[in-house]
């Protein structure tokens, strides 16, 4: 969705409206999620519990390997410079023609699902966001203006598979990484969902999580559409701004350990679960990240049920694990590491 004016705030509206429906945060999707939650418990137990790298894991099995070579590219000082250079790079050769060529297979994916969904689609009976997506297509089909037509459907899918599949996954393997860090994060598994002592901790695990991770520390880049007047600086229409999210994770004026993964900054003194104004990970404003729902839930479901089912530990011990990402410019990746899961 990296449209400007109409055409983004008309799919951006459809797409939050369809998530909705979908059940972010209700029914539906949690089943989708728990369907899959199934698969990776599957897929732990024949590890048998011979140490593992959890790399490819736990993107799914959908999604193809070439979104982790975009989200590295992402962070590479050459994927640096396609963002601030992009009619240059485009030019050169190196590895970012490679990328290209990801983001295009990944584009041949999409396309083949869309038209599988427009084999079988029943418009009275909508199964996913592509559904929900064609029926639309199809009512406006008469109208030259909309927004709703194939190409648009082609790069709505793209950008929520391509911000949506990397970023959760990649904050999972970070989740795991800090269990082999700090296990007696594990011994607060949630038994049963209903559970609700240990939710506000495990709530807790998860914010601190994505506020520690940091995975996009500049942010996407933003720019002025018109002159504006901030703390008495003036800032120029089509000014480059990156509202650097790094700098509200690691505020030492909001966070009392910034440095340092600790779950309390999400607790009050009584263990309940609080709020924060500075926990920014999934930005803010008009532009924020519309899957932030979906990925909390994600997350949550798959830590709790993984949780449920094993414990995790690492060849060389908590002390062998390195915490500090790999690369650190534009997404924040945790290094390799490997993962035993032993049933319990
Ligand atoms: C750990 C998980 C995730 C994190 C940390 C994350 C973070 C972010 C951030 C920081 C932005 C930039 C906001 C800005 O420009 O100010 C963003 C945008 C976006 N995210 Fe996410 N995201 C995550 C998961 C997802 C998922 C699961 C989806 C899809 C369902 C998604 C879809 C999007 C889209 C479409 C945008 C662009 C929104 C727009 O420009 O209107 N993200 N995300």
């Amino acid at each position: 969705m990296g449209h400007n004016g109409e055409c983004w705030r008309h799919l951006r509206r459809f797409t939050l409206t369809t998530l909705r429906d979908f059940g972010m945060g209700r029914k539906r999707m949690e089943e989708w999620i728990q369907e899959e939650s199934q698969h990776l418990i599957d897929s732990l137990d024949s590890t048998k519990t011979v140490p593992f790298d959890p790399h490819p894991f736990p993107s799914r099995t959908v999604s193809p390997s070439c979104s982790a070579t975009v989200l590295r590219f992402g962070s590479s000082p050459c994927g640096q410079l396609y963002n601030i250079f992009p009619w240059l790079m485009e030019r050169l050769p190196g590895r970012q023609q490679v990328v290209f060529g990801q983001v295009d297979e990944l584009r041949g994916f999409v396309m083949k699902k869309i038209h599988e969904h427009q084999e079988t689609i029943d418009p009275g009976n909508p199964r996913d966001f592509i559904d929900c997506f064609l029926t639309r297509l199809n009512q406006e089909k008469d109208v030259s203006s909309s927004e709703f037509h194939y190409e648009n459907l082609v790069s709505t899918v793209l950008d929520l598979f391509l911000a949506g599949t990397e970023t959760t996954s990649t904050t999972l393997r970070y989740a795991f990484m800090l269990l082999l860090k700090y296990p007696d994060i594990q011994e607060h598994r949630v038994p049963q969902m209903e559970d609700r002592k240990s939710l506000p901790f495990t709530e807790a695990v998860i914010h601190e999580v994505h506020r520690f991770l940091d995975i996009v520390p500049l942010n996407l880049p933003h720019y002025a559409t018109k002159n504006i007047s901030f703390r008495g600086y003036t800032i120029p229409q089509g000014t480059v701004i990156l509202p650097m999210l790094h700098s509200v994770l690691r505020d030492q004026d909001h966070w009392a350990t910034p440095t340092t993964f600790n779950p309390n900054h999400f607790l009050d003194q009584n263990g309940n679960f609080q709020r924060k104004p500075a926990f920014l990970g999934f930005s803010a404003g008009k532009r924020a990240c519309v899957g932030e729902s979906l990925a909390r839930m994600e997350i949550f479901l798959f830590l709790v049920s993984l949780l449920q089912h094993f414990s995790f530990s690492c060849p060389g011990g908590p002390d062998s694990i390195d915490l500090s990402p790999e690369f650190s410019s534009f997404t924040n990746v945790p290094r390799h590491y490997q993962l035993i899961a032993t049933p319990r």
